[in-house]
């Protein structure tokens, strides 16, 4: 069985404030399995940040237990610290020094070499950029540069909070590429969003969460398994309706193709067809993306957690 990277079990935190308290983190029980991208989604205000902080020591827990590599936290934080690396809030670099002199100083005082720094500039693409004072570098740049920071201690788990925040697409996308690249090469990766597209599409599993509760966990094709709905092309649709009413299912017409809602497997469909001398072209089951899973489960969360009429994303 692989290691679980992260682990917390029952993780409470609760804020006390002039309205009573606030429930932030509520019975939370979190894994993430070594190696790849773990996303970790949920709306705005639903407790991700919380519980970062609070697995990085940040943070106190009301009540619950929290392990990293297997190891108690934040007891033994100062025991797997150097295997962690974070970006959760924006870092401090001194603007005036390019990106490389600013982590230079850095890996000076973590006892990193030159080379170090070269190789972590090297894989978050800062390239030649990486001689431009920070004050020059776009948002984008930024975070490559808080990330690089990171990995100067080559640490097997990262975690990132919100890393595209602020991005435009562009940004997003070499993000993204550099997340992918990093889950790639056996750094586990959490990785925090609000932004399904993009989780979608780096993340190996997932935990979604609202109001602090853990709603969904699983790896992403489970989360997003079939929803009992098949595609299919055909030469002779209204025969093919015909056929398959007479077998119980039912074809909605969907531009060239049906749409068959059925329980049943695809195998079915081609077998009653089939016996009606109708072939299928093409036979496709349509499956749920991550985002109508995620909107599914988070529907009360979003209307609670946002004012009406802004775009949670
Ligand atoms: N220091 C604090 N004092 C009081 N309430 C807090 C504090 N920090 C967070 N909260 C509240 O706890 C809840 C969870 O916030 P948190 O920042 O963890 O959510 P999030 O999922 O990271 O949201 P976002 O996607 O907006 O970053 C919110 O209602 C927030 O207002």
């Amino acid at each position: 069985m692989s290691e679980t990277v992260i682990l917390t079990r029952g993780l409470r935190k609760e804020f006390s404030g002039r309205r009573g308290t606030h429930v932030a983190v509520d019975d939370l029980d979190l894994a993430v399995p070594a190696g790849g991208v773990h996303g970790f989604l949920g709306p705005n205000g639903s407790g991700k940040t919380t519980t970062i902080r609070m697995l990085l020591g940040l943070a106190a827990p009301t009540s619950g237990s929290m392990a990293l590599f297997g190891e108690p936290v934040p007891q033994r934080l100062p025991e797997v610290m150097d295997r962690v690396g974070a970006v959760v809030e924006s870092p401090k670099f001194a603007p005036n020094f390019t990106g490389r002199q600013n982590l230079r100083l850095l890996a000076a005082s973590v006892g990193r070499s030159t080379s170090d720094v070269d190789e972590a500039l090297e894989k978050v693409g800062l390239g030649q950029r990486s001689d431009d004072r920070y004050r020059a570098y776009s948002l984008g740049m930024k975070q490559r540069l808080a990330i690089a920071a990171t990995l100067l201690k080559k640490p097997r788990l990262l975690i990132l909070d919100e890393p595209t925040n602020g991005l435009d697409p562009a940004g997003i996308r070499e993000i993204r590429d550099l997340v992918k690249d990093l889950g790639a090469s056996g750094v586990t990766v959490l990785l925090s969003s609000h932004i399904l597209a993009e989780v979608q599409q780096v993340c190996d599993s997932v935990t979604i969460i609202g109001h602090g509760r853990l709603l969904a966990s699983g790896r992403v094709q489970e989360l997003v398994a079939a929803t009992g709905a098949y595609r299919i092309v055909v030469e002779r649709p209204e025969d093919a309706t015909r056929a398959l009413e007479e077998a119980g299912l039912t074809a909605a017409a969907d531009g060239d193709a049906l749409v068959v809602q059925t329980d049943r497997p695809g195998s079915e469909i081609s077998r009653v067809l089939g016996e009606a001398g109708v072939w299928l072209d093409e036979l496709t089951p349509l499956r749920a993306d991550l985002e109508s899973v995620f909107l599914d489960l988070t529907e009360g969360d979003r209307m609670g957690a946002m004012p009406s009429g802004e775009d949670y994303r």
